[in-house]
């Protein structure tokens, strides 16, 4: 299970939990706008917008989980087993493998308008990255601080949804998510007044009642809602510190507690990672789940002219 959210305070931010059973050979990759991508399909691409983000760094070729370019575009996979699906390749228009969506869009575009309009013409395909690494069963949530995009590869092609929440967790698809936060409009932040019954004396008698009711389990569905109260009530100051720190502490409520989530294979689901991004600085932050000191990585303060991938261990 993932969560992903966006946080508008000042400055914009975007980042997740990633939560698995395992690692995915997790760093922190900088690619810098002269390495060269080489799509399968989609040619190569000499040059193209820089970016950071945690990617599998086992090649070649940047393999994001999430990622922002140096125009401050953002975007990250989350899992969408059942529902995925890629097409089968025909060799003609925008045909992108679903590794190289993340590469392909914030290497060549700099706002969600921007891609907003070559979304239509674009279809994902069913090539995998290589033997050992299938094609992962995936939707995902694109971002600038203007707009918010869902993108979800279906049976019957690439459905594209505006995003008021900024918040994207996994199955069921995103229709159910926006249907299903009208069940909890009531929740609040303040403290409630009776409207059971005012033949009833009824009266809060702690603190946070006005929420009671917010879904606490580490299903999709409730840590999208969970997720969404947190973000939409959340207050801080506008400096970078206190942005960052509010940022993780909505993260850290909705994240996987080892043993918690149990998955069919009899594995524990954990949030191996958060990260937070400010996206006009490219400050990349990130806690991992044994070491919950938040570390950074500056995307600006490399040689983004480089034709190299830098990975930050
Ligand atoms: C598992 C990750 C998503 C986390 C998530 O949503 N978990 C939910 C689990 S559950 O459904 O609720 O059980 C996804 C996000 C990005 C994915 C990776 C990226 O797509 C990059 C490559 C793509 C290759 O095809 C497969 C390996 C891989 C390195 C992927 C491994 C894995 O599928 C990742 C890491």
């Amino acid at each position: 299970m993932c969560t992903c959210i966006t946080y508008d305070n000042g400055d914009f931010y975007f980042g997740r939990n990633l939560d698995l059973d395992c690692s995915f050979g997790e760093k922190v990759v900088i690619t810098p706008r002269n390495f060269p991508l080489d799509f399968r399909l989609a040619g190569r691409k000499e040059q193209h917008y820089a970016m950071i983000g945690m990617a599998s760094a086992v090649s070649r070729f940047p393999l994001y989980a999430e990622a922002v370019n140096e125009k401050g575009l953002c975007m990250a996979g989350l899992n969408f087993p059942g529902n995925a699906y890629y097409q089968k390749p025909e060799g003609q228009g925008m045909e992108l493998a679903s590794f190289e969506i993340i590469a392909w869009i914030l290497g060549n575009y700099s706002t969600v308008a921007e891609v907003k309009n070559d979304l239509e013409k674009m279809k994902i395909v069913d090539i995998a990255f290589s033997e050992k690494m299938p094609p992962a069963p995936l939707h995902w949530m694109l971002a600038d601080r203007e707009q918010c995009l869902v993108l979800e590869a279906v049976q019957e092609g690439l459905k594209i949804y505006e995003n008021p929440f900024g918040v994207l967790t996994n199955n069921p698809p995103f229709e159910y998510h926006r249907l299903n936060m009208n069940n909890y409009m009531n929740l609040s932040a303040k403290s409630p007044e009776n409207r059971f019954c005012d033949k009833l004396s009824l009266k809060p008698y702690a603190q946070g009642m006005g929420a009671a009711g917010l879904p606490g389990d580490a299903s999709s569905a409730s840590r999208f809602v969970r997720a969404a109260f947190l973000k939409w009530n959340s207050v801080s100051p506008q400096d970078e510190k206190s942005n960052v720190s509010q940022f993780f502490h909505i993260l850290d409520g909705v994240s996987m507690v080892r043993g918690s989530v149990i998955t069919e294979a009899g594995t524990y689901d954990i949030t191996t990672y958060s990260c937070c991004i400010n996206t006009r600085t490219g400050a990349y932050y990130y806690k991992t789940y044994d070491d919950s000191r938040i570390r950074k990585v500056e995307m600006q303060e490399t040689d983004l002219e480089g034709a190299e991938l830098i990975t930050v261990f």
